[in-house]
């Protein structure tokens, strides 16, 4: 659904694309994630037609994004960062303008509208001005629009940024819910790591170029064993103590404690608790987190 070959972007002498190739198939959904200024966005720009590549091949439902830019456009939908729905129309109307942009036949319109509505379940808010929406609400008409005319891929550039939690998992019930009906390619950018989780695959850009690609189980595996979080009485004997008795990938001390990577924990931990003189006070085993992998691979948080 999306080829990308050797894609760069420069501004003047600046290269803010490096040259990344990737494809996304038809229903997967894409995380695009990396630090601020990694450029994501220069890419969704150029993947959705807004900006022009330097160089280099893109195609998006089997169209090119510069020799054939309508026809890209009606193959994509966009869930902007901002909102972007005219606050004195109402849901219908902002609907409605949409429908006629898009040319969506006249007869289709209205049993379109409901259908989008009610997927985000609003419904009862046809006839409401935007203007009195809570945030969630016109987060969730803007999903709607993007729907309206049957896009083959759904951009969505952090979907739920600004948004309470609740609501937030709200938002996701809803694109997952729209994955399965629709078997829509969706392309995701988001700070928040555990959101990036449903994807079927990540993608981490850095410093405009593609450093990983892989499903994010295989991305955290790839890290190689279990964290360990410990407290002891005295952190640092026990961090001596560690170093010569136990084999550890590595073993980090901190404010809170000791911070320990290990291959296996299960086998760990029970020699540990029996071995350790130094006395245990708290002790958390976790597996790696998508953040450790970012951590790990760009050596920056997601947000700096
Ligand atoms: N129009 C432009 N002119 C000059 N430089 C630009 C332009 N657009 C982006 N850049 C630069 O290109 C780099 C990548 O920017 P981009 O907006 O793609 O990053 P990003 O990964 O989307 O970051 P963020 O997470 O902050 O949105 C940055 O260094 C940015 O300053």
């Amino acid at each position: 659904m999306i080829e990308v070959s050797e894609l760069r972007k420069s501004f003047k002498s600046f290269e803010a694309v490096k040259g990344s190739s990737f494809t996304v198939e038809e229903g997967e959904i894409f995380g695009f994630l990396g630090p601020n200024g990694a450029g994501k966005s220069t890419t969704i720009n150029i993947l959705s037609t807004m900006l022009k590549p330097t160089s280099g091949e893109v195609k998006i439902n089997g169209y090119d994004v510069t020799k054939q830019k309508n026809k890209v456009r009606e193959s994509i939908g966009i869930i902007f960062q901002e909102n972007t729905l005219d606050e004195k129309l109402t849901a219908k109307e902002n609907l409605m303008l949409h429908c006629k942009l898009y040319r969506v036949p006249k007869k289709s319109r209205k049993a379109r509208i409901d259908e989008v509505l009610a997927i985000v379940d609003l419904t009862d808010n046809l006839n409401q001005t935007v203007e009195k929406f809570s945030g969630g609400m016109k987060r969730r008409l803007e999903i709607a629009r993007g729907l309206l005319h049957y896009p083959k891929v759904l951009f969505l550039d952090e979907p739920s940024v600004g948004l309470d939690p609740q609501t937030r998992a709200h938002i996701w019930e809803y694109i997952l819910k729209l994955k399965e009906k629709e078997n829509m390619t969706m392309f995701l950018t988001t700070h928040y790591l555990d959101e990036a989780e449903i994807s079927d695959r990540i993608a981490i850009m850095d410093h405009g170029e593609m450093i990983a690609l892989d499903t994010p189980k295989r991305l955290k595996a790839q890290l190689g064993g279990d964290v360990i979080e410990l407290q002891t009485t005295d952190n640092q004997a026990a961090l001596e103590e560690i170093n010569e008795k136990f084999s550890v990938i590595e073993a980090t001390l901190h404010e809170e404690g000791i911070t320990l990577k290990v291959k296996n924990s299960d086998e760990f931990v029970s020699t540990f608790m029996k071995q350790l003189e130094t006395p245990v006070t708290g002790l958390d085993i976790r597996k790696p987190t998508l953040n450790d992998v970012f951590l790990s691979m760009t050596g920056r948080e997601i947000r700096d």
